[in-house]
């Protein structure tokens, strides 16, 4: 069994992250946290708490990231959705019982040490959902 807690984060897609950061510490009065670089995703990130949840901007190191990728096609925006579970591992076993299309079928490394896993946006009714567990 798993369950969803909350939304983790909602990660957006910029192309500087330096300066979308300043919108929301500057204009908005919000406190970001460090960068981090995930290898693996090609993805400079900086989470920004928002109460129970994060903002988290994401920047591609790489023209052929996930992130560079979604800008191409579809400019700066909302790139995904991140829900917190209890338990990754028992997610992804009963979302693959299901048949639900997975993007990765074991759970990678997340920023902050998180384990993560995606859905596939065909699987969720078009949004990118990002399953996260945080000990
Ligand atoms: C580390 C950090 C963390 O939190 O810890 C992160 O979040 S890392 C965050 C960055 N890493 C990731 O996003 C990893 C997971 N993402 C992926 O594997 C890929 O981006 C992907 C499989 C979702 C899409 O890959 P792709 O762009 O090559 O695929 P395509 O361009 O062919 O897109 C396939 C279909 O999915 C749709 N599609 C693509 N990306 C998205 C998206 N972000 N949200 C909603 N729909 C999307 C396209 O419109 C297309 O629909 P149609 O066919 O109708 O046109
Ligand atoms: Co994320």
């Amino acid at each position: 069994m798993f369950k969803v807690l909350k939304v983790d984060h909602i990660g957006i897609a910029v192309k500087d992250l330096e300066a979308a950061k300043k919108f929301y510490t500057d204009v908005l009065g919000m406190t970001a946290q460090g960068e981090e670089v995930v290898e693996q995703q090609k993805v400079k990130v900086c989470f920004i708490p928002s109460g129970d949840s994060e903002v988290e901007l994401l920047e591609s190191t790489s023209p052929d990231g996930p992130i560079a990728k979604f800008i191409e096609r579809n400019g700066e925006g909302i790139q995904h959705i991140a829900l917190r579970v209890n338990n990754i591992e028992n997610a992804l076993k009963e979302l693959k019982e299901k048949g639900i299309r997975l993007i990765d079928e074991t759970p990678r490394y997340g920023a902050g040490g998180a384990s993560i896993a995606f859905i596939h946006p065909k699987a969720t009714g078009g949004i990118l959902l990002e399953l996260s567990e945080r000990n």
